[in-house]
């Protein structure tokens, strides 16, 4: 079979998307059935055709009658199952691809994917990685099926006539390898373009809708749309060359079929005619029957011949398809991205009490702590040592561009941090981060981030997400602890949208939903990126006087701010 050479990253990506041998395999056996009736009707129906013509008895005539039939039903009823199965077996296995592919991104954000264009992305993991389910539906099940039934049909013609089973085999191989050449010939390059392409069109449309304000602004809206036509007009082009190369695969097929049809009834018809094979008056060799049912048979075949140049078309599109999702996923994981170390590994913790922390027991223990973003020759950050207490709160402050928010992202480990970082668990131990699972560590320390993201879905979505089973009233309350009270009753309460990426909240609503949310989850330690940075003053020196006067007693926080704090409230000073 022709196409790309699988290296072992394609093959794992292929791998993810291949349904479980036993649900995949009923789909194959109903296809076989479904393609072996294709042939059985065609066959049967000629050779009763003939047979009624000579007028025997019709008792003679019934088992065919009965026998077309079946195979009319069967053809039906098997390609029916045949669908039902093979989709839902692929569909299920869609679904553990999908969430396996995201697994894999995870690890890599932040700084192993910003290197890709956003519309690649994009393109990989929506287009790609659907595209993966044509392996087991459209490469794997006819090559296997319809490969049986050409060999079958081959071998039976065999009993009839060899020479005319000879012919057949010798033409299945000719047009197949025609076939293939031709829409290797066409289609392969249009195969990369329209990857290519894709990309460069999700990309531009990402753009323009995401940057709106900036194109209207600057007047760039007629250049951005030219961009979005260029890369439309190559992806339809790309598209046309493509299935131009189908249908000149399909017509060859078809004359492939007429061309054997035609060389068979040459080669067969001497053997209708008595004595002319053996030039005596011996009666014919071949009954005119048995003759129109092998003579029909290279239709049939072909018919599910064609299913194979499509099958290998479709295997280049899916390796395509792989070897992309493959470079996002399959990549080695650069060494400035933790590894997440797995519920089973062994932990080196420091022997603690098994009583929960009290104060002055603390809950992180940072010394050297230094970290590098994914590609970068210098480190973001580095030789920043503290200690966070229960009740306390640790303002974190230093130029722009000194490092606090990739000291965030360590201390939640989203980059990888030297140095060592310890974090107190539930149970009362002293453990190194980097031993803890990340979504163990990040139940413990949560972050509420510089510039939050909010769910294109209502306030209540966005903020359940933080508490599961938080009552309305419980989100109220926050709601106006964070300042946000007379803003929810104007927008008519906690079913008004926030918008996608939270366009219809101002960025100080979203600095302060993300509060709430930080409020809700109640971290044991909580990481407060500026939180008070869209916010008056007065407000900010309110919101900061209520979420640091109060910190509870086995609670802590970290505050990164570049404001002063108001007068009063207790906090240790980092400068970083
Ligand atoms: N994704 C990234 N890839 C590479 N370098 C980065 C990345 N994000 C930040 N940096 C660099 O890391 C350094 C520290 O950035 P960081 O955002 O932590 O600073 P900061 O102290 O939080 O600044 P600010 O107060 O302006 O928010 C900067 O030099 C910045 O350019």
């Amino acid at each position: 079979m022709s196409g790309p050479r699988l290296d072992p990253a394609t093959r794992r990506v292929l791998a993810r998307a291949r349904p479980p041998r036993r649900a995949a395999s009923l789909g194959t056996l109903l296809g076989l059935l479904a393609d072996l009736s294709v042939v059985g009707l065609l066959a049967l129906s000629m050779w009763l055709i003939v047979r009624a013509g000579e007028q025997p008895p019709i008792l003679h005539l019934n088992f065919a009658i009965v026998g077309v039939r079946a195979f009319a039903v069967g053809r039906a009823a098997f390609r029916y199952g045949e669908r039902l199965a093979g989709h839902d077996a692929a569909l299920r296995q869609l679904a553990v691809l999908r969430a396996r592919t995201f697994e894999a991104l995870v690890p890599r954000v932040p700084g192993a994917i910003e290197s890709h264009r956003r519309g690649d992305v994009l393109a990989a993991f929506v287009d790609d990685v659907d595209r993966l389910q044509d392996e087991p539906l459209r490469v794997r099940q006819p090559l296997v099926t319809s490969g049986i039934v050409v060999l079958l049909s081959v071998a039976v013609l065999a009993l009839v006539s060899p020479l005319g089973a000879a012919i057949l085999a010798a033409m299945l191989a000719v047009t197949g390898v025609l076939s293939v050449w031709l829409s290797q010939r066409i289609a392969a390059e249009s195969d990369r373009v329209i990857a290519r392409a894709q990309g460069e069109l999700a990309d531009a449309l990402l753009e323009r809708f995401a940057a709106a304000e900036v194109l209207a602004a600057f007047g760039a809206q007629g250049r951005q749309r030219a961009r979005i036509a260029a890369a439309e007009a190559r992806v339809i082009d790309a598209q046309l060359r493509r299935t131009r190369s189908a249908g000149l695969g399909a017509a060859l097929i078809s004359l492939g079929s007429g061309i054997t049809t035609v060389l068979l009834i040459l080669v067969l018809a001497p053997a209708l005619v008595p004595g002319f094979a053996s030039g005596s008056g011996a009666s014919a060799t071949l009954s005119a029957p048995l003759f129109a049912a092998a003579v029909i048979v290279p239709a049939a075949v072909f018919e599910i011949f064609a299913q194979l140049p499509v099958a290998i078309a479709a295997r280049r599109t899916v390796l395509a398809s792989a070897a992309r999702v493959a470079t996002f996923t399959e990549a080695p994981l650069p060494p400035e991205l933790p590894r997440d170390p797995g519920r089973s590994s062994g932990r080196r913790s420091v022997p603690a009490p098994a009583t929960a922390p009290s104060r002055g027991s603390s809950l992180l223990e940072v010394s050297g702590l230094s970290a590098r973003y994914p590609g970068a020759a210098d480190e973001a950050l580095s030789g920043v040592s503290f200690v966070l207490e229960p009740g306390r709160t640790l303002v974190v402050t230093g130029e722009s561009g000194a490092g606090k928010s990739t000291l965030a992202l360590a201390l939640v480990r989203l980059l990888e941090y030297a140095g060592s970082y310890r974090v107190r668990t539930a149970d009362g131990e002293l453990v190194e981060a980097r031993d803890l699972p990340g979504a163990e560590l990040r139940s413990i320390v949560g972050l509420c981030e510089q510039t939050p993201h909010l769910f294109d879905a209502d306030l209540r979505q966005n903020l359940l997400f933080a508490r599961e089973g938080a009552t309305d009233a419980e989100l109220v309350a926050v709601l106006e602890r964070v300042g946000l009270g007379s803003w929810l009753r104007e927008r008519g309460g906690l079913a008004a949208p926030v918008g996608e990426r939270g366009a219809l909240v101002s960025g100080g609503q979203a600095q302060r939903i993300a509060l709430a949310r930080a409020i809700l989850a109640d971290f044991p330690v909580v990481i407060l990126d500026e939180p008070t940075a869209g916010v008056d003053r007065e407000l900010a020196d309110l919101l900061l006087q209520d979420l640091l006067g109060a910190v509870p007693e086995d609670r802590a926080v970290m505050l990164i701010t570049h404001t002063e704090l108001p007068a009063g409230l207790p906090f240790t000073r980092l400068e970083i």
